[in-house]
């Protein structure tokens, strides 16, 4: 459904934990509150891990000499050893949760400041429910990893570290026993890491996909319902939905096999430990309490051991969904601030020049725009014409940075427009597209776009400007109405004004115009079209233009025909001199041309 190409799949040598140090400045101001939460958990661990030594010591002291007294206190001290790691846990549950949640909303803001920023030849390439399921689902799984496993992984790595010292404090044949039915786990992990990490990425990747078909076809749903398209959008997505479902079989598969490798050992390390502390015992070189610590702080071992498949699926899962996160941040912003800003002269008169103006898409073979010279003075309107695909929305784009050209340069009063910080510039030049885009809120915020410094009385003039102020007023709140998702609650005419009123309330030196009337039934057309001859009143303006009613609101005519300006001059002049001209404007608007050639 979608013309943009699919995101390639990358599976990054780059291991998991590389992957995910790169996490760090995201959770580093609050590093004091994690280092707290790995020492609580630490400390419980130390707490677990100490009280089969105290049974060691009640066996070996207190049972042995039959002192009751001291067998009571160090009952005592098991009770509080329990109490102290149920309060570490407590604690680092705590002390992780702040942590996770910032570092969450710190991803997210840094994700979407980003794409923000990133130019549009960004956006043109990539799938919108591929960036949306980096922005929502895999941020979540990465926090997932801090908030719960990381904790775990680091903590239980310690307490089997922790546990062979102990072991082999004890005899360090007990902690050979233990290193060498701990290789399986070590073998099993490796070869599980890679594995895990690639059908992670496979399934973040196609549920990605899976998104984009989702948005597409709810924002596309007229089109579907139209043409009777249903049942084959929803095929398309169960189809889809199996690649997952099959992806996540899999995943759920090697995970079954790594803790079918793991699942027995602490039940072999506790029959082993049992059978070679037992002999030892019985040798005299390990006494009965040392026996049943030995065995104590095997079984302690159970839930480390068991739990590494789950840990490590974890960590694979996040380091994936980073490797997803980290390719949008990592994407060049390409369109800048220079780093010497010039400003525009003020007043603005809004002098435009495109001097030998190329422009070529990354990879292409050839030019879309070549060596263009183009021209608007101060209060002009200069209507440019050219065939579908000729790159006329290309041209207008130009003007305002969202794609950068690749030769020659474009003047603003003088100023080369790459020399200008782009704020001031995107504030000088205002831009009005084919399809008029609102956002959920007012027509007034609609109006306002978030630029504050705009008074009611300014939004109240760029509506009546723009023709819009009768049906505005005639709204049950007027100018404070929700227009509803994507103004869908309005009809295109109305759509078209409102962003007209955008437009103009800043009032801007120049405006730029994307075909605002091409969207528009014949009748939507006139009302706008009278709110255009308002606007332009005045202003120095570019209007891209496929129909001879719009070409007419222009005092000249660019004709733009193989990435090249072919003609200038009237209407009147290029419809006798151009047959190019003559013939995309007879295949526009039959009847007016009609009058308009026979009058030329
Ligand atoms: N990434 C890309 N690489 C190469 N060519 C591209 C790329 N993206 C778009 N194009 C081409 O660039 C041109 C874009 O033209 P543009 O949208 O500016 O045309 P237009 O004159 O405004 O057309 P229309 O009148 O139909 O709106 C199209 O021919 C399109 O095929």
């Amino acid at each position: 459904m979608s013309s943009k190409t699919q995101v390639p799949e990358r599976n990054e040598s780059r291991s998991a934990a590389a992957t995910l140090y790169r996490l760090i400045p995201f959770v580093k101001p609050d590093i004091l509150l994690v280092g707290l939460a790995l020492l609580s958990a630490t400390a419980a661990t130390l707490c677990g891990l100490l009280i089969p030594l105290v049974i060691q010591w009640i066996i070996d002291g207190p049972v042995a000499r039959g002192d009751l007294l001291e067998l009571l206190w160090a009952s005592v001290g098991i009770l509080l050893l329990g109490a102290l790691e149920a309060l570490f846990f407590l604690g680092r549950h705590r002390l992780v949760i702040g942590p996770s949640a910032r570092m969450e909303s710190r991803m997210r803001s840094a994700l979407f400041d980003h794409l923000q920023r990133l130019p549009l030849i960004f956006h043109d390439r990539w799938h919108s429910g591929q960036l949306l399921s980096r922005a929502v689902s895999d941020i979540s799984t990465i926090v997932r990893f801090p908030r719960y496993a990381l904790v775990y992984l680091v903590v239980n790595s310690f307490t089997i570290a922790a546990s062979l010292v102990v072991l082999c404090w004890m005899s360090p044949l007990l902690g050979l026993v233990f290193a060498v039915i701990s290789v399986p786990v070590a073998i099993g992990s490796t070869l599980f890491e890679s594995r895990y990490k690639a059908q992670s990425l496979r399934a973040q990747n196609q549920l990605g996909d899976l998104t984009t078909q989702v948005e597409e076809s709810v924002l596309g749903i007229r089109v579907l319902k139209a043409f009777g398209r249903s049942a084959q959008a929803t095929a398309a997505f169960r189809r889809q939905a199996e690649l997952l479902r099959n992806t996540e079989i899999g995943k759920v598969r090697l995970l079954g096999v790594l803790t079918a490798t793991i699942v027995g050992l602490p039940e072999i390390a506790l029959g082993a430990v049992l059978a070679v502390g037992g002999f030892l015992a019985a040798q005299g070189t390990l006494s009965a309490g040392e026996l049943v610590a030995a065995v104590a702080v095997v079984a302690y071992l159970q839930w480390p051991l068991e739990s590494i498949g789950y840990l490590l699926a974890e960590a694979n899962s996040a380091a994936a969904a980073a490797q997803r996160y980290f390719q949008l941040l990592d994407a060049p912003v390409t369109i800048v601030d220079p780093p010497r800003p010039q400003h525009l002269p003020t007043p603005l008169r809004g002098h435009l020049r495109l001097e030998k103006v190329s422009f070529r898409f990354p990879g292409a073979a050839e030019d879309l725009l070549t060596e263009v010279d183009l021209e608007i003075r101060p209060g002009e309107t200069l209507a440019l014409v050219g065939a579908a695909g000729s790159g006329k929305s290309l041209l207008v784009g130009l003007i305002t940075r969202l794609y950068d050209v690749t030769g020659g340069r474009i003047t603003l009063d003088g100023v080369d427009i790459t020399q200008v910080p782009l704020a001031e510039l995107r504030e000088a030049v205002a831009t009005v597209f084919e399809d008029p885009v609102l956002f959920s809120g007012s027509v007034a915020d609609n109006v306002r776009l978030d630029r504050e410094q705009l008074t009611d009385e300014q939004v109240d003039e760029a509506l009546r400007v723009a023709n819009a102020d009768s049906f505005v007023a005639a709204m049950p709140s007027g100018a404070r109405t929700e227009v509803g998702e994507q103004g869908f609650s309005l009809s295109g005419g109305q759509r078209q004004r409102l962003a007209l009123a955008r437009a103009v309330v800043g009032r801007p030196s120049l405006l730029v115009m994307d075909d605002p009337l091409s969207a528009l039934d014949v009748h939507t057309e006139a009302e706008v079209e009278a709110a255009l001859r308002q606007v332009l009143r005045g202003t120095t303006a570019l209007i891209v233009a496929h129909r001879p009613s719009t070409v007419q609101l222009a005092s000249r005519v660019a004709l733009l025909s193989g990435g090249r300006i072919t003609a200038v001059g009237s209407h009147h002049e290029l419809l006798r001199t151009s047959p190019e001209y003559w013939a995309l404007m007879s295949s526009s608007d039959e009847q007016t041309f009609q009058t308009e050639a026979a009058t030329s």
